[in-house]
């Protein structure tokens, strides 16, 4: 039986649109206009199309959106600086520092820097600790997009038996936290795991965040099994033409779309939620900095 397709980007599309309304009803009922800003350290350019499109879409539900760019040789102690006058400027509630950063610079310092209540990307070492007891914190954007897809297709996912394939600080730690805080029976399978087909074997629910193309065959899923993909590779693709390329997951797709229940594609899957998320944890900040009631459905 062929698999549903979660579509990402639809419902990322939706997402958009509730943080649209909170933050309409944040300006008309409080005089708040929630505000992003992006720190670029680098002209890498896959980076620098990311922080265009996190831009555009912050732009887009009516937030303000502060962009920094500073060059790659940029020393620790301006950056820092940087970040300190983010920290106590009250237009900006969420903080995000794109990642990786230049060699020099010491990313778990620069990250703890942020104000762990402006960290929207949830990687401040406070907000992994209050995530990790079950604390309200801010949640990483990626495995909080995942959650949202999979409490859409399933609703509940108590006592569902969930593997994460990667151990990530950014993606398979936390993903794991937020499936062990719905009640799923958790794995986090890595390089080092024996037998790693039998483990995926028994999921009901396969997170794939490696960063290693087409890494998981269709015949290492069980039947019904739920699917998101998480990897974003950039591989050749010579049927195509000459120097071209596409995009794949960390899943064989085809197959594993003939024996999954549902499946998230890439493009179109993770990705997009990303963003709607990362908007979403803004309005949330700008709420509580605020002391307003929680924007509903946009929280894990
Ligand atoms: N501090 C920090 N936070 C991040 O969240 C962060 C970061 N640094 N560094 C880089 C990665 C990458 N990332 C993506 C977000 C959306 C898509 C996305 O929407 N992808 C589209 C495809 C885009 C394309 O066509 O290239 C999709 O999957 O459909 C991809 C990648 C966030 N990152």
């Amino acid at each position: 039986m062929a698999a549903t397709v979660i579509d990402g980007k639809a419902f990322a599309a939706k997402v958009r649109g509730q943080v649209a309304e909170h933050v309409a009803r944040l300006k008309e009922e409080h005089g708040i206009t929630p505000g992003l800003a992006v720190v670029l350290v680098g002209e890498d350019p896959a980076s620098q199309v990311y922080v265009r499109s996190k831009g555009k879409s912050t732009v887009e539900v009516g937030m303000n959106s502060f962009e920094h760019k500073l060059d790659a040789g940029t020393s620790e102690a301006d950056l820092l600086a940087l970040i300190d006058q983010l920290n106590s400027d009250p237009k900006v509630h969420g903080i995000l520092v794109q990642l990786p950063l230049p060699g020099h610079l010491d990313e778990d310092l620069v990250i703890n820097s942020i104000a762990p209540e402006k960290d929207v990307d949830g990687f401040h070492i406070s907000n992994v600790g209050l995530l990790g007891t079950g604390q309200k914190s801010m949640v990483p954007c990626t495995p909080l997009g995942c959650l949202m897809m999979l409490r859409e297709h399933h609703g509940s996912l108590s006592g569902l038996d969930a593997v994460v394939i990667g151990r990530s600080n950014i993606v398979g730690k936390p993903m794991a936290q937020l499936l062990l805080g719905d009640s799923c029976t958790v794995t986090i399978a890595h390089s080092r795991t024996k037998d790693l087909p039998d483990v995926v074997r028994r999921a009901d629910i396969v997170v794939a965040a490696v960063g290693r193309p087409e890494m998981v065959p269709g015949d290492w899923i069980k039947e019904g099994a739920t699917v998101i993909d998480v990897g974003i590779n950039r591989i050749d693709a010579p049927e195509k033409g000459e120097g071209k390329t596409r995009l794949v997951g960390d899943v064989d797709y085809a197959s594993a779309a003939e024996r999954a229940g549902a499946i998230t594609p890439v493009p179109g899957g993770v990705g997009p939620m990303t963003i709607a998320c990362l908007l979403a944890n803004t309005v949330t900040a700008a709420c509580r900095a605020n002391n307003l009631a929680e924007p509903e459905g946009l929280t894990a």
